[in-house]
């Protein structure tokens, strides 16, 4: 009892004369009564860390965390850094009305508050040992519950146990961000950020710049940092599962410590603490070598800093531009010497590697490599494939559908095997795929005694197999099952496309439950969006109308309110809702929530500032606007996106319903496409019951869809043909006439195209400002599209690359589906109505869909 006395006597003097001591012996906790100056600090715990203000060096005054017993603060978190206070005496950190955390100035402006969602029942703030700030109710007993904390809002640090990468299910992204200069946090031009497309990876970008690419994880370490080996005391792992793909580093020895740093001159650097000489040691960092700069030679480059010059063609390339090549200009890359023949190509195995970009590579995470082989050579885009991880001698597969950049070879025993596609010409035969030597004469007399050697071993077995005939017939089977292996693997890839599923394809995915997708109260949207009202109001669509909303956080929203009559079960809308947002892609547009209510349900999206392509495209004075580098950024950014909806690992969507209406524009005029998971959302059913409404749009239907209802993966990419001749014309497929009143678009491209004027197409606006081999190759592509047999069509992947290869030798187009005709008469009417059409010389009849 004597010592409590003694001790509150003892608080209650620090309270009066030291106040920053006061604070630190509230053990790292500020309560809502409470607030922090500039003269006091908040400690953790364990006195690991310390959170005050400080002056980095510039004058202003920032809220940051540092290590509170290393000498020379070195701030691992900043919160206010681009909105620093400007006096030393001015600046309060406390608690705000809503229970989030808040820095103030002398007058009360705020400054910066943490970004929170949740209102907060008897707030307290929190510095953990961890260095993480963290705000909770007081009432909360689960320390691992709070309502906001500073490890979801990184600044240039990763500390132990701190996560970077992306997190589906709640929607935050972690990335590492650098400050301005040694003295200035402000936002930088380097950030370090994993991108979870394809098979992830992290990238260093200076501003949105790639400078450098760590390579995908293989397991053991990322692809591209041969040396990271696992220290005594640390650990690294990577999560990669339907709920998040992240990045994190641990610290098993309790006395090591250790930081990650997107630094200011473009260094990603990791610091360990040298007790003994009392300075931090840099321990790693990249990019370390000229090897390391992005693309630094270029596609189907391979960059050896132990060679002289560095870039060098893999096997069956040369330089692209041997010129530039011969002054050690490797950045154009290498072009192949012989063209593939699909089927018959074969397979160049380099070793040691730094796996090529893998953004838009495909992954499965169980298939043998054996069957990976067999898969990318029956697929005829397949540029490449290699093992997934490279842990327990190799697992799963990889493959690349695009131009193979920015690799480099490693010394033996540091990269990984890459199996390259090369034409069988360029391998010269030898039994095994990566021979080079020996002459051809010799081969083919070792050929020919192999095959000699091997009929008449045949004929031996096959009167053993004779006697044996049910062993035989095993045996037979055997094979037969593990050859189909792959074909029946991608036949089933095909029926996911073709088929828009049903629960059942991805129920066994993932725990739908435990998804979280923020819900909103209809009233916080009536309020939002004025009541729904006129002037709101951006436009009326199939599923519902669509208004613009303001949330009370200043955070424009773009609000659908669906028609009524989605015969949906509530259930069922909210799971299909939560799968569409956890896709993710910078070419889709984000679905940020939703409601439900009684007979109301309302999705809520990001809002576009520039609405959508059709509002600008087909309007006289707003398609000045999109001029031709943009109108190529919005083909192929859509393509992006369309790629991403068809080949997405979990689960595939097909649009049915791409046009120029539902490709949104943000400020920067880029795409995203939009509506993407209505036709999941809305049932067969649905369908059914509004056909005019859902099934998709007359002039960018392909024919097979729009006369049988046959929908694949190539009928979306028959609407992106359409769309791409749109942009290019700034004309309507639907509604064009052209003079003789007998062509609609497709027609027209398809008649200057084969008279050898294709540029005729191009929108009359743009005058002479764009290249035209790139106008060119997007209407071959528009064109290839289009063709009137689906399995003529490219698949997206392809699209994308030829979109992105300069000098990639297109196929020729075949005659485009509904290239001639007249309009059908537009129907109001729900029911089908039958129209004639002519596609080339040929009448078919065609079901108006809309
Ligand atoms: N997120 C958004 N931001 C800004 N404007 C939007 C947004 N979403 C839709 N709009 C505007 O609202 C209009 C109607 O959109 P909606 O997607 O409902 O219909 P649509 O695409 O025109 O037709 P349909 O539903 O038949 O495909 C769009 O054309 C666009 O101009």
């Amino acid at each position: 009892m004597k010592d409590i006395a003694k001790l509150h006597y003892f608080t209650i003097l620090c309270l009066t004369f030291f106040p920053k001591l006061a604070i630190s012996l509230t053990l790292g906790s500020l309560t809502a009564t409470q607030s922090l100056t500039n003269e006091q600090t908040l400690v953790s715990p364990g006195q690991v860390f310390e959170l005050g203000f400080f002056d980095p060096g510039n004058s202003k005054w920032y809220l940051g965390i540092w290590y509170k017993k290393i000498p020379g603060k070195t701030v691992v978190w900043v919160a206010n850094k681009d909105s620093p206070l400007s006096n030393s005496s001015s600046g309060t950190f406390k608690i705000g009305d809503r229970g989030n955390i808040v820095v103030v100035d002398e007058v009360g402006t705020i400054l910066w508050s943490s970004k929170q969602t949740q209102e907060a029942v008897d707030p307290v703030v929190q510095l953990l040992d961890s260095g993480n700030l963290v705000v909770r109710e007081t009432s909360e007993k689960d320390p691992e519950k709070h309502l906001w904390q500073s490890f979801d809002y990184p600044t240039d640090t990763l500390l132990p146990d701190m996560k970077m990468g992306s997190n589906f299910d709640s929607g935050f992204e972690w990335n590492l961000t650098s400050w301005k200069s040694s003295e200035d946090p402000s936002t930088g031009d380097y950030s370090f950020k994993l991108d979870v497309h394809g098979f992830p990876e992290i990238f260093l970008l200076n501003n949105q710049e790639p400078k450098y690419r760590s390579g995908p994880w293989n397991g053991m370490r990322f692809s591209g940092v041969p040396e990271m080996a696992p220290l005594n005391g640390l650990k690294f792992s990577f999560v990669m599962d339907e709920h998040e793909v992240t990045y994190s580093f641990s610290i098993t020895n309790a006395s090591l410590i250790s930081r990650l740093i997107m630094n200011s001159t473009g260094h990603l650097e990791r610091y360990t603490w040298i007790e003994s000489s009392q300075e931090w040691n840099s321990y790693w960092y990249a990019p370390k070598d000229q090897c390391d700069n992005y693309k630094e030679c270029g596609p189907y480059g391979i960059c050896d800093t132990n060679a002289s010059p560095v870039c060098r063609c893999m096997k069956g390339f040369s330089p692209k531009n041997l010129q530039a090549w011969n002054l050690r200009d490797g950045s154009g890359g290498c072009v192949r010497n012989t063209t593939l023949g699909c089927r018959s190509d074969r397979f160049l195995p380099l070793k040691n590697m730094k796996l090529p970009e893998t953004t838009t590579a495909f992954v499965d995470k169980t298939m043998s490599i054996e069957d990976c082989k067999e898969m990318c050579l029956n697929n005829c885009s397949c540029t490449a494939y290699a093992n997934y991880m490279i842990n327990d001698g190799g697992i799963g597969c990889v493959t690349w559908t695009s131009e193979l950049v920015d690799m480099r070879a490693y010394t033996e025993g540091s990269g990984q095997d890459l199996y390259v596609r090369l034409a069988a010409s360029e391998i010269a035969y030898s039994g095994s795929a990566d021979s080079g030597n020996g002459s051809d004469k010799t081969k083919e007399i070792i050929m020919v005694i192999g095959i000699t050697v091997g009929i008449v071993l045949l004929s031996g077995l096959t009167v053993f197999f004779v006697w044996k005939r049910k062993g035989l017939q095993m045996i037979w089977k055997e094979k037969t099952e593990r050859r189909k292996g792959p074909r029946e693997r991608s036949q089933d890839l095909l029926l996911n496309e073709v088929v828009i599923s049903s629960k059942k394809e991805y129920s066994g995915e993932s725990n739908i439950d435990d998804l979280e997708l923020p819900l909103f109260d209809f009233s916080t949207l009536a309020i939002a969006t004025n009541d729904f009202s006129d002037e709101n109001k951006l436009g009326q669509g199939g599923f519902g109308s669509v208004y613009k909303g303001r949330l009370v956080e200043d955070q424009e929203i773009a609000v659908k309110r669906l028609s009524k009559s989605s015969g949906q079960g509530v259930e069922e809308f909210k799971n299909e809702v939560r799968l569409i947002a956890r896709l993710q892609h910078r070419n889709l547009v984000r679905l940020l929530g939703c409601c439900i209510e009684i007979d109301e349900k309302v999705l809520i999206y990001e809002y576009m500032e520039n609405k959508s392509l059709d509002y600008v495209l087909f309007d006289k004075a707003k398609r000045s606007l999109l001029d031709w580098p943009r109108r190529f950024n919005i083909i192929c950014g859509t393509a992006r996106g369309l790629l991403y909806l068809h080949q997405d690992s979990r689960f595939r969507i097909i649009h049915r319903d791409l046009k120029a209406s539902n490709i949104l524009l943000d400020g920067e005029m880029n795409p995203k496409i939009s509506d993407f998971g209505m036709a999941r959302i809305f049932g067969k059913d649905q369908t059914e019951a509004n056909t005019r409404r859902v099934v998709g749009t007359y002039g960018y239907m392909s024919p097979e869809y729009a006369m049988d209802g046959h929908f694949s993966v190539k009928s979306d990419v028959f609407s992106f043909g359409v769309l791409v001749l749109e942009i290019i014309s700034g004309k309507k497929n639907r509604g064009f006439y052209y003079a003789n009143n007998e062509l609609n678009l497709l027609g027209h491209a398809w008649k200057h195209w084969r008279g050898g004027n294709g540029l005729e197409l191009i929108d009359q606006s743009l005058g002479d400002l764009y290249s035209p081999s790139e106008v060119m190759r997007c209407i071959q592509v528009g064109l290839l599209c289009v063709q009137e047999r689906a399995e003529d069509r490219p698949t997206m992947s392809s699209v994308v690359l030829m979109l992105s290869s300069e000098t990639a030798t297109l196929p020729q187009p075949k005659q485009p589906g509904f290239c001639l005709g007249r309009n059908p008469v537009e129907t109001t009417s729900s029911s089908s109505k039958q129209e004639s059409c002519t596609v080339n010389n040929v009448t078919v009849t065609m079901l108006d869909a809309r």
